[in-house]
């Protein structure tokens, strides 16, 4: 049984309740265990993997998140520094599965977060759990 981390964005509450209940029944479906960590935004999602992967508890990560674009290139940022975040620590060798939605409105976020739609947490938690059985299977 493999130790999975969920760190989760909490920017938006009702739509992260979706997108965590799709990440924990995958993973528990997998007969994995999960733990979840929060953070403000999703900026802070990158440095939160690094820091949990210091203690050496877990065998992969799953981020998760919702950034919706407003007015300003704020959006860019975050949608893209996040991103950039991520995929450093992915080739750096963590296992990650990037469940952070980055979408023009909440009607693309609901259908995308929703469990019973799109099921985008569930759909990064299983990238995780590949990512962590490559991981297994490359590096001793
Ligand atoms: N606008 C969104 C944010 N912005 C907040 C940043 O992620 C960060 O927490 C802040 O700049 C402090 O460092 N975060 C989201 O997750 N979603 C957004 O739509
Ligand atoms: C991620 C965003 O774009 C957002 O929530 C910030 O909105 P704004 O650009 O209107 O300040």
């Amino acid at each position: 049984m493999a130790r999975i981390l969920i760190v989760e964005a909490r920017f938006y509450e009702h739509l992260n309740d979706l997108l965590l209940a799709g990440a924990r029944s995958a993973i528990e479906q997998a007969g994995h265990e999960h733990e979840t960590l929060t953070v403000p935004g999703a900026l802070e999602v990158p440095g939160a993997i690094a820091l949990a992967d210091e203690s050496g508890d877990y065998d992969a990560f799953v981020a998760v998140g919702v950034v919706i674009r407003g007015e300003t290139y704020h959006f860019e940022v975050v949608s893209n520094e996040s991103a950039r975040g991520i995929m450093e620590l992915t080739l750096a060798g963590l296992a990650i599965g990037n469940g952070i939605l980055t979408v023009e409105n909440e009607d693309q976020a609901l259908v995308r977060a929703d469990p019973a739609q799109l099921d985008k947490g569930g759909g990064a938690a299983g990238a995780a759990l590949v990512m962590m059985e490559l991981r297994q299977r490359f590096v001793s």
